[in-house]
């Protein structure tokens, strides 16, 4: 359970300027330039906002004094020109007038919110999928080094994290401070003294705690980050292993090992939250305080209510504006923080890993007229000590039957797999004909020429057919050609006899279950279905029974002589048959020729 330096971002901690440019540089064009139009949009929002909120001056003005509006002014000119023969009903009509403006300001601010929501949540969608593209592409030495429940966490997990904690809070931040800065003008231009002073004591309270408290999110978002992702090891494998947990009574283990990250990610979670929402409370009684020592300053500064009541509604209106405001600003900005070691990781995967740029299509399989060569062919894993082959030379010519056998760890699963094209030589190069084995093109043309049945044969849940004719869409299926391949791995039988349903039998997760040689058997069904010109068997047979063995080597045996056939077997008696046999002892070959037995 050990992750590799891949997996662990630094927990140095980064500021938002590097947190926002790795958002920016794993966006695609369209995305910025949609990241772009919600922001002009959450600025306009912002001055629908400001403007509901500026309204209260005149209506509350009005209240105070609704002789003003024989005085002229804008409100006295307004009065004559609108018809309204009392000042009572114009009053009525302004109040009207401010509530529309709230309203269609509310409205607006939804619309916004929508827009965003939109936004954040098809990014995630894109990125989700642009990782399990990425992912899936990797050549596969890469799985050799990732454990494999990072692949969940990162696509369903943390892209979830960097749009919800990360581009979302941004979102709101750029919100809310657009409208705290239109208010805060307004309140300048009211009065610059009193808005001075609530810039600088609320402002100020909201950086210093942040301040104070930043290292601490920091250092709590990579405590969390490493507990999530124990968290998946922990799950992953558990079920993965049930039966060995079951059988050396491990539950109890799994379950505390689960128990530890699990607590670690809950309480950094809930500190988060803690430190997101703390100073609300406190500032809010500043806040208040703040405005009742207001009333009483502009009282005395104003002389008459009439003169002091529309500041006095402006500021609490706009402190009742602000404050959340600020609020909001600061939470987000400690989420975005307590996030941060999600976009490092995220950001590292999809500059690293590129998806292929179209979708690629089955590829057209690589003829092969002559002979397979290995030449000098060295492989070491990476992080081994020393290579698990060495120095191959092989002559596999086309239409032979390979037997491969060689003690445990001997390296006959790095053979295949660099015959399979999996994986590619350290040193020296393989041919196909006279044509070297490199490139990711030929690579897939090659592999798409071979049948593989490997060791543990995968069952999806789905039907018998669909299994045997893995991969491919269901109206692609073809019928004959899945019953062709039944028959020649001994599959026919048991299929329309045994199984209800027959080809339409659902097997797997939820169908029926297969027994070790049924599985077998069945992927060998599945390597012959594309009718390959080779075929490699990885213990194909191991499972079975002599006589069932014996079947399907027949079978084997009986398929037309162009096909070339590499197997490997435990049992010498498997490759009795074969024309020539691979020895590997620690990493050595040696080739010799049989007669057929
Ligand atoms: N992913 C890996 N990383 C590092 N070393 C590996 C890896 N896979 C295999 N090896 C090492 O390479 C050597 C050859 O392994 P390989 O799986 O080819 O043996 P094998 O002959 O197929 O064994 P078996 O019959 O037990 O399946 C072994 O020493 C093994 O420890």
């Amino acid at each position: 359970m050990k992750p590799s330096h891949k997996e662990m971002p630094a927990a140095r901690s980064r500021g938002f300027a590097a947190i926002f440019r790795r958002v920016w540089e794993i966006l695609e064009p369209w995305q910025r330039r949609r990241a772009l139009g919600v922001s002009v949009l959450i600025t306009l929002t912002a001055l629908v906002e400001t403007l509901s909120v500026v309204s209260i001056v005149p209506f509350i003005s009005l209240v105070a004094n609704p002789a003003a509006l024989s005085k002229g002014g804008l409100l006295g000119t307004a009065y004559a020109m609108s018809g309204v023969t009392s000042e009572r009903s114009f009053l009525l009509l302004v109040g009207f007038a401010v509530l529309a403006v709230l309203v269609l300001g509310n409205a607006f601010k939804t619309f916004t919110a929508w827009r965003i929501a939109l936004f954040t949540n098809l990014v995630g969608h894109e990125l989700s999928v642009r990782l399990v593209s990425a992912y899936l592409s990797q050549p596969y030495a890469f799985f050799l080094t990732r454990h494999s429940a990072e692949f969940a966490k990162s696509i369903l997990d943390e892209v979830s994290q960097v749009t919800n904690r990360i581009i979302q809070p941004a979102m709101l931040a750029l919100s809310r401070l657009v409208v705290t800065v239109f208010i805060g003008a307004v309140l300048v231009a009211a009065d610059p003294l009193v808005a001075l002073l609530v810039v600088v004591v609320l402002g100020g309270a909201y950086s210093l705690i942040f301040l104070a408290l930043r290292g601490v999110i920091a250092r709590s978002g990579q405590v969390r980050y490493e507990a999530n992702q124990l968290r998946y090891h922990v799950v992953s494998e558990g079920f993965a292993g049930i039966k060995e947990i079951k059988m050396l009574g491990l539950e109890a283990v799994y379950a505390a090992r689960f128990a530890g990250p699990s607590e670690r990610f809950a309480r950094t979670q809930a500190g988060n939250q803690i430190i997101s929402l703390a100073p609300r409370h406190s500032l809010e009684a500043i806040a208040f305080g703040g405005v009742l020592g207001l009333v009483l300053y502009l009282l005395d500064t104003r002389q008459t209510l009439e003169n002091a009541l529309p500041v006095v509604a402006l500021f609490a209106f706009a402190g009742y504006r602000i404050l959340p405001g600020l609020q909001e600003i600061y939470a987000s900005l400690t989420t975005i923080r307590f996030a941060a070691p999600t976009i490092e990781a995220l950001h590292r995967d999809l500059t690293t890993m590129r998806p292929p740029a179209e979708p690629v299509h089955i590829a057209a399989p690589l003829p092969l007229t002559r002979a397979i060569r290995f030449e000098k062919v060295t492989f070491a894993y990476p992080n081994a000590e020393r290579p698990a082959l060495r120095a191959v030379e092989l002559e596999i010519p086309r239409g032979a039957r390979v037997g491969v056998v060689g003690p445990t760890g001997s390296g006959k699963s790095t053979l295949i797999d660099l015959l399979l094209g999996l994986i590619v030589p350290t040193e020296g190069r393989i041919l196909a004909d006279d044509g070297p084995l490199d490139g990711d093109e030929t690579l897939r043309r090659w592999r798409a020429g071979i049948g593989y049945v490997p060791q543990h044969i995968f069952i999806a849940d789905e039907t018998v057919a669909a299994n045997i004719a893995f991969g491919r869409p269901h109206q692609a299926i073809d019928r004959a050609a899945v019953e062709r391949a039944a028959r020649a791995a001994q599959l026919h039988d048991f299929i329309v006899n045994e199984l209800p349903g027959g080809y339409d039998a659902r097997v797997g997760e939820r169908g029926v279950r297969l027994s070790g040689g049924q599985r077998q058997r069945l992927g060998i069904a599945r390597a012959l279905y594309g009718d390959p010109a080779i075929l490699v068997l990885d213990e194909a047979t191991s499972a079975l029974d002599s006589a069932t063995e014996d079947a399907v080597m027949a079978a084997i045996d009986a398929l037309d002589r162009d096909r070339t056939i590499i197997m490997i077997a435990h049992r010498l008696r498997t490759v009795e048959r074969c024309d020539m046999r691979v020895e590997i002892k620690k990493g050595v070959l040696s080739v010799s020729q049989q007669t057929q037995g």
